[in-house]
C-alpha cells in the first residue's frame, strides 16, 4: 500500500491557496483535502460539509477540550481547526492529505507531525496581495484590515517552511506545486 502523508498549505490570507487548490485536487484527484472546522460564518456559495463544517463557538470549545483537534488557532476573529480523525484515517490508508492552514496551525503541526511537508504560498507583492482580497469581494472592510495586518507577520515566517512558492502565474505556480510534491524517488 502507498505510504500516507500529510501536506501543509500555508500563505496569507487571499494569496491564492484555495485556487490553486482547486487547479491541483482536478489534476490529481489521489490528493484529499481535509475539511476544517470553523467558527466564521459562510460565504454565499459555500456548503456545510464540503467548504467547511461551520459550528458555533461552543461547539468549536468543546471539539477543543475533547481533544478531537488536530490543530487550531483564532485567525482574524474566527476559530479554525483540523479534525483529527479524519486525517488520521486518510493517512493510516495510505492517503496524501493537504491541510490549507495558517500559520499558527501550521507550527503546532510541525511539533506533532515532523514528518509533514511544509509549503508556503508567497504573493509577489503585498500591494498583488491586497488587490486579490479586495477582488474577492467576500471580506467587510474591517475584515481585510485584519487579514492584511496579519500577512506580513506570515510572510515573515516563510523561511520555517520547507519550500516556498510564488503564485504570480497561476499556472507555474501550480507546475512549481507538483514538482515539490511529485519529486521522482
Ligand atoms: N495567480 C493569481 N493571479 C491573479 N489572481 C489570483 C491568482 N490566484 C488567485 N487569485 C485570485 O485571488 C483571490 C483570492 O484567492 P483565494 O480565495 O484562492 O485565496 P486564499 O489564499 O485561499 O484566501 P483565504 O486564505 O482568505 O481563504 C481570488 O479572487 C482568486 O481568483
Ligand atoms: N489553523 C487553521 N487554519 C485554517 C484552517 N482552515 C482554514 N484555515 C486558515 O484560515 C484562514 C482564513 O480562512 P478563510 O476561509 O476564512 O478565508 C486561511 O489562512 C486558512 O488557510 C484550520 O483548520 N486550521
Amino acid at each position: 500500500m502507498k505510504t500516507g502523508k500529510l501536506i501543509v498549505f500555508t500563505g496569507p490570507s487571499g494569496v491564492g491557496k484555495g485556487t490553486l487548490l482547486r487547479k491541483l485536487l482536478a489534476q490529481h484527484p489521489e490528493l484529499v483535502l481535509s475539511i476544517s472546522v470553523t467558527t466564521r460564518s459562510p460565504r454565499p456559495g459555500e456548503i456545510n460539509g464540503i467548504d467547511y463544517y461551520f459550528v458555533n463557538v461552543e461547539k468549536f470549545q468543546q471539539m477543543v477540550a475533547d481533544e478531537e483537534l488536530l490543530e487550531w488557532a483564532e485567525f482574524a476573529g474566527n476559530y479554525y481547526g483540523t479534525p483529527r480523525l479524519q486525517v488520521e484515517e486518510l493517512i493510516s490508508q495510505g492517503k496524501w492529505v493537504i491541510l490549507e492552514i495558517e500559520l499558527e496551525g501550521a507550527r503546532q503541526i510541525r511539533q506533532t507531525f515532523p514528518k509533514a511537508l511544509r509549503l508556503f504560498i508567497l504573493p509577489p507583492s503585498l500591494w498583488e496581495l491586497e488587490q486579490r482580497i479586495r477582488g474577492r469581494g467576500t471580506e467587510t472592510e474591517e475584515a481585510i484590515t485584519k487579514r492584511l495586518r496579519r500577512a506580513q507577520e506570515e510572510i515573515n515566517a516563510a523561511s520555517e517552511f520547507d519550500i516556498q512558492i510564488v503564485n504570480d502565474d497561476l499556472d507555474k505556480a501550480v507546475k512549481n506545486l507538483e514538482a515539490a510534491l511529485f519529486v521522482p524517488c
